[in-house]
């Protein structure tokens, strides 16, 4: 498995697709909770045309997970520091949720790293101090099973789970063997990340993506981040808060139409 030691952190990925330096690089982030094998319904069609380099998230699957608090520089720093272990001048970056929050803060303060955005049912601010604090706190002191059962229900609408019932044991499975301290740290990450006042220096072409039922990232916060940035698109999907893996069909081809376009 390999890793990229980025400041003493692990930081466990994976790269597929083409060897050919010209493709070009698309590099996928995790949700909170979850791990680079979230995205593996997305592997196959988008390795076809770009270099793809998923991680985990620090305090998230095989990465490293140091005490103490994280922030929103220390996950960017993450991703920079994938790119310098790989050779990556510029990539185009999709993160979801807690991925998406990442994904605004390289694209507003790293332009010249971030070619177009994918900004899946995220916000320039998630949640709140209310939601954050007391989620970290029983993240620490509970473990991960004590808040499976309600965080889990949140992630997809109710059908999914009967008509996906392994996909979501799989899911499940990751969220429940997440490091807690891990996860808790990112939660502070999330709280203390209020990036409404950056999304302005967006250059990079961008595609924000929201779902329906998603009440973690509203659409309405969906459709302000769209707002905020410049000619951003925005694209709602009939899902909750993994649509990547809710609608699988409809969240590959609306990226792939969107990375696909001619300038
Ligand atoms: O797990 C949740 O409650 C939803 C969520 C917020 C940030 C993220 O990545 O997932």
């Amino acid at each position: 498995m390999p890793y990229a030691s980025v400041k003493g952190v692990d930081i466990h990925y994976r790269v597929d697709g083409p060897e050919d330096v010209d493709a070009p690089w698309l590099v996928l982030s995790n949700s909170l909770g979850s791990d680079l094998s979230m995205w593996a319904p997305q592997i196959a069609p988008f390795s076809a045309r770009y270099r793809l380099l998923r991680y985990d998230t620090r305090g998230h699957g095989h990465s490293a997970a140091p005490a103490g608090s994280y922030t929103i520089e220390q996950l960017t720093g993450d991703v920079l520091g994938l790119f310098d272990e790989l050779g990556i001048d510029r990539a185009h970056f999709c993160g979801i949720s807690m991925g998406g929050l990442t994904g605004v803060a390289l694209a507003a303060r790293y332009p010249e790293r971030i070619d177009r955005v994918v900004l899946a049912n995220t916000a320039a601010k998630i949640g709140s101090d209310e939601v954050w604090l007391p989620r970290a706190e029983r993240a620490r002191n509970e473990g991960m099973s004590a808040l499976a059962g309600a965080v889990l229900p949140r992630w997809f609408t109710p059908g999914f789970f009967e008509r996906e019932a392994l996909m979501f044991a799989q899911i499940r499975d990751v969220f429940v063997h997440t490091d807690g301290e891990g996860y808790a740290s990112n939660c502070d990450a999330i709280r203390t990340a209020d990036l409404r006042g950056e999304t302005h220096n967006i250059r990079a072409r961008a595609l924000v993506i929201g779902g329906t039922h998603d009440l973690a990232a509203t659409p309405a916060q969906g459709q302000e981040l769209a707002a905020s940035i410049r000619d951003a698109r925005y694209v709602e999907l009939d899902a909750s808060h993994i649509s990547n893996l809710e609608r699988v069909e409809e969240f590959n081809h609306t990226v792939l139409d969107f990375l696909g376009e001619q300038a």
